[in-house]
């Protein structure tokens, strides 16, 4: 990394920790919800007091330490019986159906199934302290409308479609086996198993759920890694936090360890995972500031569109493609990935250099003019997905005047994703325009990074 990224890493930090001073929560413990959900889970074997739920000003509801919380100590141990997994879901009502059900069914589905047949049965449910604490709605883009779709980066763009349409897929594909329930429900079904009810339950368990690995059976097709946890899925995410989790055999509790402390009355957080913003969109419907995970991704389109005039732009784009090289085209606010600028080096060849293709891929740097042509392609790239970038906050802003709510939430978020964006690329073309100064300078002209 050049010394202007580090410069636009400390610029980065301090703007978090302004806003993070700013931080206000308020506790939630007292409200119905909570109270319940407490009760529900003392009865089942949990009783730590060292977590409240609370609204955070910036991430919305979470969990808050009531202690400090030194390296290396338990956070929360949510025992088994807490956990609502497909071994509940066929133990339950349901699991005759699903085990002389035709064909084995997806764990995905049978937690959707239970979650609606159960939101349904309301307070009758032994799980209603945990299902009604659940959001009502989600910012995934299962939820979005096209109007939404259409403000989203193009990467994201065609993943939002496929998830939408992933979910019709579950709801129209599965319909014979939800009338096959229709003996334990007390609506008619296609008033219960609903598009929208089977959507609200499938986002419910995309973002929530733990990983734990569950032992194969004769009903089930497909990997069984779900567990819903209640409380412990108020937990929030951090991108640059460390925490162990999983599954402890011996203790036969969901373990989350805090690796570096927290202190008292600050939000306890825990880390989904290395995401970046377009992953945490698409599976958990949110997006983190300053995270250092996140990129641009820059699709084919968009380097067929720059490069559009070079007579053998196709067979290089094929080329390309076969050698995987197509995908995970990225740039982050330190400048282009590696993969991004060997795609360029590759695209800057003649016809008549395909002796050099090869080469190009594996990484080689080839001459002073490949390298200044690919550095100029790479600006021209950011400039144009900036450019991009300014006309969808543009209409972002004109839909949030005339929208309501739930529309409003999923435009805030989508407005937040490209806000981000625009910060790495304009610090990634800060960071090109330094490496075309410094070529100006040295004899040899290097790599980007
Ligand atoms: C496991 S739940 C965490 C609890 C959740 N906030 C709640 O009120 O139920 C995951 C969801 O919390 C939200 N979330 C998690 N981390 C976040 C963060 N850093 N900023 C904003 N929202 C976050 C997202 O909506 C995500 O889908």
């Amino acid at each position: 990394m050049g010394a202007s990224g580090l410069r636009l890493g400390r610029a980065a930090r301090s703007r978090r920790q302004k806003r993070r001073g700013a931080v206000r929560s308020v506790s939630l413990s007292h409200l119905d919800q909570s109270v319940r959900l407490r009760k529900f889970l003392h009865q089942r074997g949990f009783t730590s007091t060292l977590l409240q739920p609370a609204h955070f000003t910036d991430t919305g509801r979470g969990l808050q330490t009531l202690q400090n919380i030194k390296p290396g100590e338990m956070i929360i141990s949510l025992p088994e019986s807490c956990l609502l997994t497909t071994t509940t879901v066929l133990n339950s009502y349901l699991g005759s159906f699903i085990k002389s059900w035709r064909h084995p069914l997806s764990p995905l589905l049978v937690l959707c199934v239970f979650l609606v047949c159960e939101r349904h049965r309301g307070e009758a449910s032994d799980w209603f302290p945990y299902i009604s604490a659940l959001p009502t709605t989600y910012t995934c883009p299962a939820y979005f409308s096209d109007m939404v779709v259409e403000v989203l980066p193009a990467a994201v763009r065609r993943r939002a479609v496929e998830q939408r349409e992933a979910v019709r897929d579950m709801h129209s594909s599965n319909q014979d086996f939800f009338r096959s329930l229709q003996l334990v429900l007390s609506r008619p079904v296609q008033e219960v198993l609903t598009y929208e009810a089977l959507r609200w339950a499938w986002c419910s368990v995309n973002t929530r759920s733990v990983f734990m690995s569950r032992p194969s059976n004769d009903f089930l097709s497909g990997q069984d890694n779900y567990a819903l946890a209640p409380f412990l899925d108020l937990l929030n995410h951090q991108p640059d936090l460390q925490v162990t989790a999983g599954f402890n055999d011996q203790t036969r509790c969901y373990e989350i360890r805090s690796v570096s402390g927290m202190k008292r009355y600050q939000q306890a957080f825990i880390n989904y995972g290395c995401h970046d913003n377009q992953r945490l969109l698409l599976e958990y419907g949110f997006v983190a500031t300053n995270n250092p995970h996140s990129v641009v991704y820059v699709e084919t389109d968009l380097l067929c569109d720059v490069l559009r005039g070079d007579k053998s732009l196709d067979q290089k784009i094929k080329f390309l493609r076969e050698n995987q090289f197509l995908h995970n085209l990225t740039v982050s606010s330190e400048g282009p990935s590696w993969r991004l600028m060997t795609a360029l080096r590759l695209l800057s060849l003649s016809q008549t250099q395909f002796h050099l293709w090869k080469a190009a891929l594996l990484g080689q740097l080839l001459c002073e003019h490949t390298e200044e042509w690919s550095v100029h392609t790479a600006r021209t790239i950011c400039q144009q997905l900036l450019s991009d970038t300014h006309t969808a906050l543009h209409k972002i802003s004109l839909l949030l005047h005339r929208c309501e709510q739930p529309i409003r939430e999923q435009l805030d978020v989508v407005r937040l994703l490209r806000q981000e964006e625009g910060s790495i690329l304009q610090s990634c073309l800060q960071t090109l325009e330094g490496s075309v100064q410094q070529a100006h300078t040295t004899p040899d002209v290097g790599a980007v990074r």
